[in-house]
Formats: structure tokens, sequence, C-alpha cells
């Protein structure tokens, strides 16, 4: 493999789907949504939850980090978890009741209505992901797809970011972007009187 022909590569295809991005009026006024959804959400008490596999619960991990954490200045932490990350949850759900039901099973158990429900899959049809949106909705907890443009996912939830791409990675790589916009514009929203001045 000729490497640097690789990297120039890799790097205008990831462009090409985030200059998509940019000029996807529709899909930029969905992530607008869905920033004021976890606004309204978090005002009220209620929290954020993520799940995805492979490299989306790296995502799902990082995300609610970001929102526990913080993202670009110090301020209260939000309420937030990823159901990727217990080892204990994971294999007893997964040995007990099915691989499918790893997520459902917990937004059942820790869900509350009002709260927020990413389910983040490049190929839209993980079942365990599928699974857990449905779910959400029999429990009134909001749902928003972080997706590609296929699968069952972007058909499923109150709001879909549906990256215009069919490859996991490029898909991943704006999933990515997305989801730090989003804590952005919610860290800022919330907590402007905690931003340092410039
Ligand atoms: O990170 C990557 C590929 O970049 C992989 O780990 C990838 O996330 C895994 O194959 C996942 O199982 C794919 O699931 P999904 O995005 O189709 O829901
Ligand atoms: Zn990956």
């Amino acid at each position: 493999m000729d490497g640097t022909q690789y990297i120039k590569s890799h790097f205008e295809k990831s462009i090409e789907v985030k200059q998509k991005i940019l000029t996807d009026g529709v899909l930029i006024e969905r992530i607008v949504k869905a920033s004021e959804l976890c606004i309204e959400a978090l005002q009220r008490g209620n929290k954020v939850m993520f799940a995805g596999n492979g490299g989306s619960a790296a995502d799902s991990q990082h995300l609610a980090a970001e929102f526990v954490s913080r993202f670009n200045f110090d301020r209260p932490g939000l309420p937030s978890i990823a159901l990727t990350t217990d080892t204990s949850m994971l294999t007893a759900i997964g040995n007990d009741y099915g691989f499918e039901n790893l997520f459902s099973r917990q937004v059942q158990a820790n869900g509350r209505e009002g709260d927020i429900f990413v389910g983040i899959s490049t190929s839209g049809n993980s079942v365990n992901v599928v699974k857990a949106v449905e779910q959400a909705k029999e429990m009134g907890i909001h749902t928003i797809a972080l997706c590609g443009d296929a699968g069952k996912l972007p058909e499923m939830c109150d709001i879909t970011l549906n990256v215009p791409s069919t490859c996991t990675p490029y898909i991943q790589e704006s999933h990515i972007s997305i989801g730090h916009i989003i804590c952005a514009i919610v860290e800022e929203t919330l907590f402007a009187k905690y931003k340092p001045k410039e």
C-alpha cells in the first residue's frame, strides 16, 4: 500500500462527507433540534444515554464523558451515561438474555420518562441498538439516531442525524464531530455564565 496516497485519499473522502453535511440544511437543522432536546431534558433533571457497538461504543463513552466532566470550559457536570462500559452488566445481560438485549435491558432498568437515548450505528441495523430504541419509545424516552444513510435506525427515532455516507469509518468520523457540536451547544446554552471571559 502507498501510505502517502492512502492518507490523502482517506482525508479527502472524510472531508467530502463533512462537506455534504455542511450544505445539508435539513441535517444541520436536526442537529440544532437534537441539541435543544438534550437541553430541555437536562433542564428537567433528565439524563442522556448513549449506546453503540465497536467504534460507536467508544463514541458513546467519549460523549457521555463530555457531559459528565466538561467540554470547553469548567461548569457543573451534566447527567449522562454510556450503556457500553460496565463489564459486569454487559456480561450478565449478554450471557443471560442475549447480546441483542445488551442495551434495551439497561434502558428498561435505568431509563426514565423524559430521558434521551442516543443510538449510534453506522449500518443502522445493530439489533441491540434497534431494540434499545424500541424499549426507549415504550417508556416515553426521546430517541436520537446517530447513523448513516442505511438500515432501520433512520426510520425509528424522534430525531435522525444521518450522515450522508454508507462507509463506516467516514460516518464515524462525522458522528464524533456532530457529538462534539451538540456538547458545545448544550454547554454554552446551559452554562454561559461559567464561560471564562475572552
Ligand atoms: O470502529 C469500527 C470500524 O471503524 C468497528 O469497530 C465498528 O464499529 C464495528 O464493526 C461495529 O460492530 C459496527 O456496528 P454498526 O456501526 O453497524 O452499528
Ligand atoms: Zn473504527
